[in-house]
């Protein structure tokens, strides 16, 4: 297909008014970033961990899973979390409406500031550094959430009419279930129960629902590029379509979605803190010919103005003040784990 003058700016404005067989040039991977590794092809011994959060009758037990799964993926599901399972579906069911049943002129209605990074709203290319980047197959409804002084949920879809009121409930639940998260990860490294949340300080929380609609090539591009998250944990759900990819001894492994579950992901703040113990994960999205996909992801970050330090003794990391962080960040692109590779003493 030809793309020619105004570039589209969100991926299903390409894919609702065009049938076409091929992608447009600026979403083609480069053949070294390109999927290798299909779904099916998972080994069964490369399952991500599932850690149930109260099937434990000795508490150590669970320190021990908690540890291992940090150690070895970076990454892990748990189940029995104490969020309302219907939540997870309502969360789902609110954002697959937003993106699949709104005209696009009632969408664009929410449109992010696309100069402006992690702008509130709807858009495409929040991980896109440069004009000149391989562009995502993804399009996106980012919420600023906590604290609830950055709430405004007069900026979110007002269809379905619940949309709102669940986008909050969520937040609240997944606010939950991080400080629970974030306490079982610090006394499995032997610190009091609230160190973490002690370090980060006020909790900024993003919730971020992707869009990946289905993809003509799936083989040439990606969903979501290489990354890990920058802040302390996030906590996703996906819908029943495959897709999320993480970095396992090398290879990628498609994390098989699990609805019940939320899965927690390890960002770049808690390798700081932890001294690099426990890394962040490495992760990316890929993309499929037949089904749109969707994933929530709810991010855990500290105020711009807090300074992340390891520890532990001796420091690998430098600490770094968590807004210099997210610009730099946003400024050189993700290009897998090099942000944080840069800290590194
Ligand atoms: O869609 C997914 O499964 C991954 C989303 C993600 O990694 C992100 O938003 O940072
Ligand atoms: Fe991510």
């Amino acid at each position: 297909m030809e793309v020619s003058g105004d570039q589209p700016i969100l991926v299903q404005s390409i894919t609702q008014k065009h049938t076409n067989s091929v992608v447009p040039p600026q979403y083609i991977q480069p053949p070294e970033n390109r999927p290798t590794n299909p779904p099916t092809q998972n080994p069964s011994n490369h399952n991500i961990p599932t850690i149930d959060l109260t099937g434990h009758t000795n508490p150590n037990h669970l320190l021990d899973d908690i540890t291992r799964a940090c150690k070895d993926w970076a990454a892990f599901h748990v189940i029995n979390h104490g969020v309302p399972v219907l939540l997870l579906d309502e969360i789902r069911k609110v954002g697959s409406s937003f993106f699949k049943d709104l005209p696009m002129e009632e969408r664009l209605k929410y449109a992010c500031d696309s100069s402006a990074p992690a702008s509130e709203g709807y858009g495409s290319r929040m991980l896109v550094a440069s004009d000149d980047a391989v562009l995502d197959w993804r399009d996106y409804f980012d919420h600023h959430t906590l604290p609830v002084c950055r709430r405004d949920p007069s900026r979110w879809p007002h269809s379905p009419s619940n949309y709102r009121e669940v986008v909050g409930e969520y937040s609240d639940q997944m606010k939950l279930l991080a400080q629970k998260v974030l306490g079982l990860i610090s006394t499995s490294l032997g610190l009091s129960s609230s160190f973490i949340e002690d370090a980060m300080g006020e909790l900024y929380q993003n919730i971020t629902i992707s869009y990946y609609p289905a993809c003509p090539q799936p083989e040439l591009t990606l969903g979501l590029q290489s990354h890990s998250d920058f802040g302390f944990i996030t906590l996703l759900i996906q819908d029943n379509v495959a897709g999320l990819q993480v970095i396992k001894d090398g290879e990628w492994v498609t994390v098989d979605p699990v609805s019940d579950a939320v899965l927690v992901i390890l960002g770049d703040q808690t390798e700081i803190i932890t001294n690099g113990i426990y890394k962040s994960c490495q992760h990316r999205a890929i993309t499929n010919a037949n089904k749109p996909r969707l994933s929530v992801a709810t991010f855990h970050d500290p105020a711009k103005t807090t300074t992340v330090t390891p520890a532990f003794k001796p420091p690998r990391y430098h600490q770094v003040l968590y807004g210099d962080y997210v610009s730099s960040w946003y400024t050189k692109g993700p290009n897998g784990k090099r942000n944080i590779d840069a800290l590194l003493i």
